[in-house]
């Protein structure tokens, strides 16, 4: 059942709705699908009884957004119960309620996108509820925009590119010229990167529902939505930062359309599940069937783990302008990569040279920004394999044992192309042009 908006009050029966479409109905319920578990239940569950009973709004919201802080320093602080994710995501859900009005609808979606970006929309339903909570407040809350599919895409400037520079790599990474059948991938090719030209040529993600065009993915969002952003092109860089934005100013601020002056500080919205926020997105793409293997580890990586949800896939979306970087690192899982808009340059090495990686120790991470969200960037190498060879030999373990290897490789992927990558192999990535990809962690 969809929850109605007709009447704007804040009111018992939006949460009487909320407990029905999750399937329950008596108070202790009620409470408990709205609860987070442990110590806190009864802190939420009295600020829920004040929104049933509308008490001043003040007070229950307080209590909401005291209950939500505590829940985001633990889970900032790296405490993993999903209880705190829970907490945040009901408070948010709460919160979102208080705000249903045309004036602050816009707050309220605000709300459901934080608690879908930040604790992943944790709880039984909660996703689904949140989306449907965002769609209703969208068409009854906020003024309708009128989205043409019509305007253009975004268009690389010229089709003659640069011959490619790297001083760090000396190979190519294989292009296999048809897919391995999954016995194949399965027994043989998982071991080592390889790359599938075109593989994803015919998806609608570049073809009727483009993904350069900044119309289609407002459309797929509707107005008012947030994303997580990183700002700076390096998350190494002192100046790193990450923020929440408007969608519709990130895609002002990438120039899709051609129509805007481009910001100043490069934004990229990475590693980011934006598929489980959009879920219309969802059928633009195909998940090939390798991601659906179950492999050992590769040789030289020991460590390997498949993701830990349901499907052990976690899929994410990377959009962001010419110029961005991620930085050499490793990641545990297998990688399908696929490039959907733009062009975009990879480098690799294999886990067996990571002793000449000069990685990150974690008293060396000079990032407090990144240090709050990754405890450690041991994963992570302090070279520039997109820059200039090192002058004064900074790093030359790097220099002798890794430019030289046959394992070291790099490609510039076009739009369709597939990268396949094993688990534990380092990979660093630059933007040619405005460029959107697809990671699939399996
Ligand atoms: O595209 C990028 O900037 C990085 C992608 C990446 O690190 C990954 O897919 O694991
Ligand atoms: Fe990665």
């Amino acid at each position: 059942m969809q929850p109605s908006f007709s009447d704007t009050s804040w009111s018992t029966r939006i949460i009487a709705e909320i407990s029905q479409q999750l399937g329950d109905t008596s108070d202790r319920a009620t409470a408990q699908l709205l609860g987070c578990g442990e110590d806190n239940f009864n802190l939420l569950l009295s600020a829920v009884q004040d929104l049933v009973a509308e008490t001043p709004r003040s007070n229950s919201c307080g209590t909401l957004e005291a209950l939500a802080k505590l829940a985001h320093t633990k889970m900032s602080s790296g405490e993993a119960q999903i209880c705190w994710r829970r907490m945040y995501t009901d408070a948010h859900i709460l919160l979102s309620l208080s705000e249903l009005s045309p004036h602050t609808a816009l707050h309220a979606i605000g709300y459901l996108d934080r608690a879908i970006i930040i604790a992943g929309a944790a709880g039984d339903g909660r996703l689904d509820l949140i989306l449907s909570l965002i769609s209703n407040i969208q068409s009854n809350y906020v003024q309708s925009h009128h989205f043409s599919l019509t305007r253009s895409r975004f268009e690389p400037n010229s089709s003659v590119h640069e011959p490619l520079v790297l001083h760090t790599s000396r190979h190519a990474i294989p292009s296999l010229n048809s897919p391995p059948s999954l016995e194949t991938f399965q027994t043989k090719s998982y071991t080592n990167p390889f790359i599938l030209r075109k593989f994803a040529s015919n998806w609608p993600a570049l073809n009727e529902h483009p993904w350069s065009s900044a119309a289609y993915l407002r459309s797929v969002a509707g107005p008012g939505r947030l994303v997580p952003i990183e700002v700076g092109t390096d998350y190494r860089a002192d100046d790193w930062t990450q923020m929440l934005m408007s969608w519709d100013d990130f895609l002002t601020s990438l120039d899709l359309d051609g129509q805007s002056a481009v910001p100043e500080d490069v934004l990229y919205l990475a590693q980011h599940n934006l598929l489980m926020q959009f879920p219309e997105l969802n059928s633009d793409i195909t998940i090939p069937d390798y991601a659906y293997s179950s492999l050992p580890s590769p040789p030289d990586y020991p460590k390997y783990r498949s993701p830990n949800n349901e499907d052990q896939l976690v899929v994410n979306g990377w959009l962001g302008p010419k110029g961005t970087i991620s930085p050499a690192h490793t990641d545990p899982y297998y990688n399908l990569f696929v490039q959907i808009v733009g062009r975009k340059t990879v480098w690799l090495t294999s886990p067996a040279l990571s002793k000449h990686m000069y990685p990150y120790v974690a008293q060396h991470c000079e990032n407090p920004a990144a240090n709050n969200t990754s405890p450690s960037m041991s994963n992570t190498s302090h070279v520039d394999v997109f820059g200039e060879v090192s002058k004064g030999d900074r790093y030359p373990d790097f220099e002798r044992h890794v430019i030289t290897s046959k394992l070291t490789m790099h490609a510039t992927l076009e739009p369709g192309d597939l990268l396949f990558l094993p688990a534990g192999w380092w990979h660093a990535m630059r933007a040619e042009e405005t460029s959107f990809s697809v990671s699939m962690w399996f």
